[in-house]
């Protein structure tokens, strides 16, 4: 590593640490003093970045890892800009329900959690990064599912706000290693992981997802774990694992081969094939597709009529159709999460995230 790459690496690393919110600030560049605050210049900070690709010696996953933390936080405006965001699309959501109809529960930062004529619906609700799940979002998602099965609504719903349903895993929420280094990182994503699927396995009452738009990881695999998933014609299916140096989760290497067959899962959990709303409901992963003009509309007229049903029976038969696959889901769950341990710390997974933070890929 050259001294430039050596001193450019430890200033990351007290800058991560001394100042979380600083635009980055490089000591090779020269700094521009506003108000009280050092920042580098968008100039800087391009030519910084170009220096880290030039560099002679690979600096090792962890160091690039933090250095893409880094590169993340000068995007901080951005997440006052998602802030405000949020702010107005809870306004909008809670303006298209009846005034005075709509119970709006409070303390969600990335969910919009709301109950009305026996329907609970938890609404992801970062539509600048397409719904995408930081690691506070899985948190308040298991909350929201506990709140829901134990309140006095019929049915749950799961959706998105904007035009995504949700695109899977914040990419970025591997940046934020902490002091026992990836490897303490990838023990506890996999325990909130497991944690997290664990709570679609036990949900006890019918649980329905409203695909508004695209769904990408996650937010597909968990599909399996819905006993209805309604989907509107924009809405895609993808699970790009191979291209991420991943492997599947949500359950979905049990539930994809026995809702789909084993050849049709294999496309698309091995090799990432992206399914359109109308042959993901051949397949089976969907219950039913809307034209999108229409699927709002459709969507909740059908389902306020189901929430009209005896709770007691529905709950009793979502039982009677999953407890004996409960013990099965749950040992599915744990070796997925055991073996995307093992992932998440492989060269081709660190790669293929930093790639796309660095903007060289998208799906
Ligand atoms: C931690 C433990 C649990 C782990 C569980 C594991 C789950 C596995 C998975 O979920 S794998 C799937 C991971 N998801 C992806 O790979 C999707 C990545 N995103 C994209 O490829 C694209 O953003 C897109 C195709 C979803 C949308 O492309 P489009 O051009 O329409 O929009 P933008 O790319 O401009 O997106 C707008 C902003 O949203 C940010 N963003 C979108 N998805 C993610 C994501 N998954 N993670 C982080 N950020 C995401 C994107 O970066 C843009 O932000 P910016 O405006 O600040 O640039």
């Amino acid at each position: 590593m050259t001294e430039f790459s050596r001193r450019l690496v430890r200033r990351c690393w007290l800058s991560a640490v001394q100042n979380p919110l600083q635009v980055i600030s490089f000591p090779a560049l020269q700094l521009h003093v506003s108000g009280t605050a050092m920042r580098a210049s968008q100039e800087d900070f391009e030519n910084a970045m170009n220096q880290v690709k030039l560099l002679k010696k690979d600096p090792g996953n962890e160091v690039k890892l933090k250095l893409y933390a880094l590169y993340k936080q000068e995007t901080a405006r951005q997440n006052y800009v998602d802030l405000v965001s949020s702010l107005t699309s809870s306004s909008k959501s809670s303006s298209q329900a009846k005034p005075g109809a709509d119970r709006e529960r409070q303390g969600y930062e990335n969910l919009v959690v709301t109950s009305e004529d026996g329907i609970t619906k938890i609404m992801l609700n970062r539509p600048i990064k397409k719904n995408a799940i930081s690691t506070q979002m899985y948190h308040e998602i298991m909350l929201a599912l506990k709140t829901a099965s134990k309140d006095d609504s019929t049915i749950t719903v799961l959706t998105g706000n904007g035009d995504y349903y949700c695109s899977g895993n914040d990419l970025t929420n591997f940046t934020d290693i902490p002091a026992g280094g990836v490897e303490e990182k990838a023990k506890n994503s996999a325990l909130m992981l497991r944690d997290f699927v664990g709570c679609f396995i036990d949900f006890p009452k019918p649980l329905i997802a409203v695909v508004n738009g695209p769904a990408v990881g996650i937010g597909v695999t968990t599909l399996g774990l819905f006993d209805v998933v309604y989907a509107s014609d924009k809405a895609t299916f993808h699970t790009p694992f191979g291209h991420l140096g991943l492997s599947p989760e949500g359950c979905s290497s049990y539930t994809f081969p026995k809702i789909m067959g084993p050849a049709k899962a294999a496309e698309m959990l091995i090799f990432g094939k992206k399914l359109t709303a109308r042959e993901a409901c051949a397949q089976g992963l969907v219950t039913e597709v809307f034209p999108d003009s229409i699927f709002q509309k459709e969507v909740w007229t059908r389902l306020k009529a189901y929430s009209k049903l005896p709770p007691n029976a529905m709950r009793v038969s979502k039982q009677v159709i999953r407890n004996t696959e409960k013990e099965k889901l749950h040992a599915v769950n744990a070796e997925e999460c055991r073996v995307l341990r093992e992932r998440w710390m492989s060269d081709e997974c660190i790669n293929a995230a930093m790639n796309f933070l660095s903007r060289r890929a998208k799906l």
